[in-house]
């Protein structure tokens, strides 16, 4: 798709569509938003933490020390191991080329898998560059990369392993307990991607073996533009800072400290702590109830294990239909499609290709996810949206027609052209 047609498509002022993309944001909120707003005037708490010298500093001070606790408590970590970042992607950076560079003294091996967030993958090829060696654990067809796999990945000179805990193209579970077991036992540094699993799954670090965890706020009801990272300190990880300047952050990540955003992750993590359990459920009933609706459609696949996934990312490929006719006529429906939009072409999603899912249908293949604001009506409506395109696409399709006659279609010669 080029840039040209992207932009065509878009009409600002349409109806707005019914959000089923939570994996990619959730709005901020209400609460979150509220105790944001209190953050930034003259009659709130507009100070700059870093001022040791009067009662702006202090209050503002506080407020972020509020919600560094916060946070801490939905992981069940120290207060003093959580560091704020501008997102999970400067996190990621954080944790990965903070530890290579601090510990590439013991070597130079990292392993990751190829369904990593862009933030993971790009910083790994970036060390590439600067002669680390990584590598990529390919999941099994259920999306899940497995401890065994790491195990005989390990090396040597192994000395960082990175690996999401819950994919966000396909909502898949890994196994982090385990995989921690096998670093700590190796004394490698494991980090984990965690932010799509932060408020949707419980996570205890006192018990878990990770060294590095990345969370962002956006993905929890908070603002974008904030995040952080938990730095271990039993045993102790060290790292190099990537951001110099004031020393803030334990020196780890200088920078004047965001108090409205940081407020905002905090609360929001709160929220969600409190709310996890009640929210969960009834976010999977919400995605039964959608699945429900479309499953018996024939040749609809679900990506990705169906038992180890979180509630709200179901990603669906639905045979015989042309992807981007399928996206085209799902306009009233905000989702997210199989396909990367790069400036020339539809690629395929390269997660769902490292699960052995082809080409075609990869580009035919939608991920819908429900959040804390998604309603009953909203998810029939969107069933029947989803029924309603693909049957008609499905009527326009010759190969369709083919395969509700029984022909086989991989005996068929098609003509070279
Ligand atoms: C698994 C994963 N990692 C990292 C990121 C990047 O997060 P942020 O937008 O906070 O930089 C995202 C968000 O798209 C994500 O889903």
């Amino acid at each position: 798709m080029n840039n040209q047609s992207v932009s065509a498509q878009r009409d600002l002022t349409m109806k707005l569509p019914i959000y089923l993309d939570y994996s990619a944001t959730c709005p901020v909120d209400p609460r979150v938003a509220k105790k944001m707003a209190e953050q930034l005037t003259m009659e709130g708490n507009f100070g700059n933490p870093a001022s040791r010298s009067h009662l702006f500093g202090w209050k503002a001070e506080e407020a972020v020390e509020d919600a560094r606790r916060n946070l801490a408590e939905l992981v069940n970590a120290d207060p003093r191991e959580i560091v704020w970042t501008s997102g999970a992607t400067e996190s990621d950076n954080l944790a990965i080329k903070g530890a290579a560079h601090f510990y590439q003294g013991k070597g130079k091996h990292i392993i990751t898998s190829k369904i990593e967030h862009k933030a993971v993958l790009d910083t790994c090829r970036q060390l590439e560059r600067e002669g680390f060696e990584v590598t990529y654990l390919n999941p099994r067809e259920d999306g899940i990369v497995y401890p065994e796999q790491v195990q005989e990945a390990m090396r040597d000179d192994t000395i960082v392993v990175s690996l999401m805990h819950v994919n966000n193209e396909i909502g898949v579970i890994n196994d982090i307990a385990a995989i921690g077991e096998i670093c700590r036992a190796r004394k490698v540094i494991f980090h984990v991607d965690a932010a799509q699993s932060a408020g949707r799954l419980p996570i205890d670090l006192a018990e878990t073996k990770v060294d590095l965890m990345s969370f962002s706020a956006h993905k929890m009801y908070g603002p974008k533009g904030i995040g952080a990272l938990y730095v271990r300190r039993k045993p102790r990880v060290r790292l190099e800072a990537q951001m110099h300047g004031g020393g803030h952050e334990r020196g780890m990540r200088s920078g004047t400290l965001a108090t409205h955003q940081i407020v905002g992750m905090g609360e929001a993590a709160r929220i969600v702590k409190e709310e996890m359990a009640a929210e969960s459920k009834r976010i999977e009933a919400l995605r039964d109830r959608f699945w429900d609706q479309i499953k018996d459609m024939e040749e609809v696949h679900v990506n990705g294990s169906w038992e180890q996934r979180v509630p709200g990312i179901l990603n669906v490929s639905f045979a015989f239909v042309e992807g981007e006719s399928l996206i085209m006529s799902l306009k009233d429906l905000a989702i997210s499609s199989g396909s990367a939009c790069t400036s020339a072409s539809l690629e395929p999603s390269y997660v769902l290709r490292a699960l052995g899912v082809n080409d075609e249908l990869a580009h035919s293949s939608l991920r819908f996810s429900f959040g804390r604001f998604t309603t009953e009506h909203e998810v029939d409506t969107a069933a029947a949206e989803v029924r309603k395109a693909v049957e008609k696409l499905r009527e326009l399709s010759p190969l369709w027609d083919m395969y509700k006659d029984g022909i086989d279609l991989n005996t068929i010669e098609w003509a070279a052209h």
